[in-house]
């Protein structure tokens, strides 16, 4: 920069003696004197500062020199223990005592037992300098604009999002006698009956009626002679979302005459896939619906041969709703001539933002594809013409043909639009439990985009730890505190696996571990024997978090606190569930404690003199 400066600016000779280069030389050392002198400038205000600080906080800074001769970015702790500490992404100078450290790199603690703060090489010296000491420092700023932080866009959500219809929080105060409701036939209010059920879940009070609305007049025009609406549901673990699927799709389709698959549900995994396939199966007894599962449980021939049946010189369908797993359906899709999907009404997607995060494998356009390109050819199609709608209008209208309604379930389902956009969903209504400012047309910008529920029998706990005590505490709780049957997630089956390990040595607690580690049937085989009680202790990677429905978990303890919020919700809600009561427990280590935000969790210390 300087020299710039020189070649452009020589300056008036002061005499008209003094040769160029000569006063180019004078003006180059009078430059130089004058950046020294800036230099000298910045230290003298950094010093100052930091004094300034010191005073403030009982902190001082050794020397830029003995700094660098020790070879350490090093502060002396003097009178308190108390620091200065800068935010790097807000600029911003906080104190910090040994007590209170939101945010101090690790670094930090684990030096100030010595009595001396080390500043991490993040935190080096450039970040105690005031914000305008980059002028200082002797650094013209070319410019000199001031900066302002950029302008935040208001988001506006679309109106079907911004104004869901309500779900009821509390299942106990809002149960609905399964009679009053209008179109669920006897039989299928007999076999609820029977299963136990005499009142619909709220969610299951807003969500069968409008799925039976639909087809109300018939199964190819919905509500005014529109295709009907898509529908999505966001409510919390454990609130029912299975039944209000199951209960409407199996009354419609006990009145079909020709067998077909009309419904689709696509789960994310097989135990999840299975333990719907259950419920479906539960509720079709009895009536003509058949259930086929497609989750490569069995051989692909065998799955192949359960979903047609030969009658006479014709191949039939044997299937009125399929359950798979997306990778299943796909390669079904792909190999399988004898699954046809050309009269499909129901897309019931489970676990909807698990599968919107899956569609990488592109699942769902080769369903879509599927409904609407006959195997056969065009010139099949004599009765329906059924084709992709794109935007609706009169002459699309007019022939008549099966739409394709998608039923989402979830959680967690995202509000983001760009990411339910992949879905392509048609005039979609959403029920929701969710009361969030989030919910509205202009909601806060700087509110997080998806706001959740958890049940309302749900108590949460942390418990502040080290990693030495986590079995213990485990143990514990199992052996003082009475907590079994527990449910205990780890992050990676490792874990999982050496806490199993570890528990076995310790004995008198039956355990069991649950991963990928294990097959297919050993999986099977321990859900079931945890769900009749014979496991007190799970240990589990995620595969258990999301859907599965074991009844009497009385406690699920995070062994390994949770990456994301949504696989907090998932795991946490395997407890709670039905509006019954449970308790969860998150082991934190120190350094996570301060990183934890969420206010609904109350700290327990399961060892009162800790
Ligand atoms: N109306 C009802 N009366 C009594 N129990 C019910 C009723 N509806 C559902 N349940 C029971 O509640 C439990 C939870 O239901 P379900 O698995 O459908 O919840 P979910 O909302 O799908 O949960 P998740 O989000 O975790 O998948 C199940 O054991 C189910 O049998």
């Amino acid at each position: 920069y300087n020299c710039i400066n020189l070649f452009r600016y020589l300056g008036d000779d002061e005499d008209g003696v003094i040769s160029k280069e000569s006063h180019s030389q004078a003006l180059l050392s009078k430059l130089q004197q004058k950046v020294k002198q800036k230099q000298r400038q910045s230290f003298t205000k950094e010093r100052e500062w930091i004094e300034e600080e010191t005073e403030k906080h009982g902190v001082t800074a050794i020397s830029e020199d003995k700094r660098q001769s020790n070879g350490k970015h090093q502060l002396h702790k003097r009178k308190s223990e108390v620091g200065v500490f800068c935010d790097r992404a807000t600029n911003k100078y906080e104190s910090v005592g040994r007590k209170k450290r939101k945010g101090v790199p690790d670094m930090m603690h684990k030096n100030q037992q010595s009595g001396v703060i080390y500043l991490s090489s993040l935190y080096s010296r450039s970040q105690f300098i005031k914000k305008d000491s980059s002028a200082l420092r002797g650094f013209p700023v070319l410019g000199g604009f001031e900066s302002r932080s950029a302008h935040k866009m208001k988001r506006v959500l679309p109106q079907w999002l911004a104004e869901p219809d309500v779900i009821h929080r509390d299942i106990k105060c809002n149960l609905v006698p399964i009679s009053s409701t209008s179109g669920v036939s006897a039989q299928l209010l007999q076999k609820l009956e029977t299963n136990g059920i005499q009142h619909f879940f709220p969610v299951q009070a807003e969500v069968i009626p409008a799925i039976l609305e639909g087809v109300q007049h018939g199964p190819l025009i919905g509500r005014g002679g529109y295709r009907p609406r898509d529908i999505c549901v966001s409510a919390p673990t454990g609130s029912g979302k299975t039944l209000s699927f199951v209960i409407p799709v199996i009354q419609v389709l006990m009145e079909r005459v020709v067998c077909e698959i009309r419904a689709l549900a696509v789960l994310p995994t097989k135990e999840l896939a299975q333990q719907v396939y259950k419920v479906f199966t539960s509720y079709a007894e009895g009536t003509p619906v058949k259930v086929v599962m497609l989750v490569g449980q069995r051989s692909f021939a065998a799955e192949c041969a359960s979903l047609s049946e030969q009658r006479g010189n014709v191949r039939c369908s044997a299937a009125d709703i399929v359950v798979a797993t997306p990778g299943r359906l796909v390669d079904h899709i792909n190999k399988n001539s004898s699954l046809c999907l050309e009269h499909l009404r129901f897309l019931i997607i489970d676990e909807a933002d698990r599968m919107i995060d899956s569609m990488h494998q592109s699942w769902l356009s080769q369903v879509v594809k599927a409904v609407y390109c006959s195997k056969a050819g065009p010139e099949s199609r004599t009765l329906f013409r059924r084709t992709d709608p794109a935007c609706i209008t009169a002459s699309s209208l007019s022939p008549a043909q099966m739409p394709l309604q998608k039923l989402l379930f979830s959680a967690t389902l995202t509000q983001n639009p760009e990411k339910l956009q992949q879905l392509g969903l048609q005039q979609p209504q959403l029920f929701s439990s969710i009361h969030s400012p989030s919910n509205s047309t202009t909601a806060d910008p700087t509110k997080k985009q998806d706001g959740f529920d958890f049940p309302q029998g749900l108590t949460e706990y942390y418990v502040p730890c080290t990693m030495n005590k986590k079995p213990l505490l485990i143990l514990h709780f199992i052996l003082y505190l009475k907590l079994c049957p527990i449910l205990c997630f780890t992050n990676s089956r490792e874990t999982a696996h050496r806490l199993y390990h570890l528990v076995q040595l310790f004995g008198g607690v039956q355990a069991a571990e649950f991963s990928s580690r294990l097959s297919p049937g050993e999986r099977k085989n321990t859900l079931k024997d945890f769900e009749q009680g014979k496991i007190h202790l799970l240990i589990s990677t995620d595969a258990t978090a999301r859907g599965i429905d074991v009844n009497g978990v009385k406690c699920v303890v995070n062994y390994d606190a949770p990456q994301y919020i949504r696989t907090y919700i998932h795991r946490v809600g395997r407890t709670a569930r039905a509006g019954k009561p449970g308790l969860a427990f998150t082991f934190l280590l120190r350094v996570q404690t301060f990183m934890s935000h969420n206010p609904r969790l109350k700290t327990q210390h399961p060892h009162p003199a800790e």
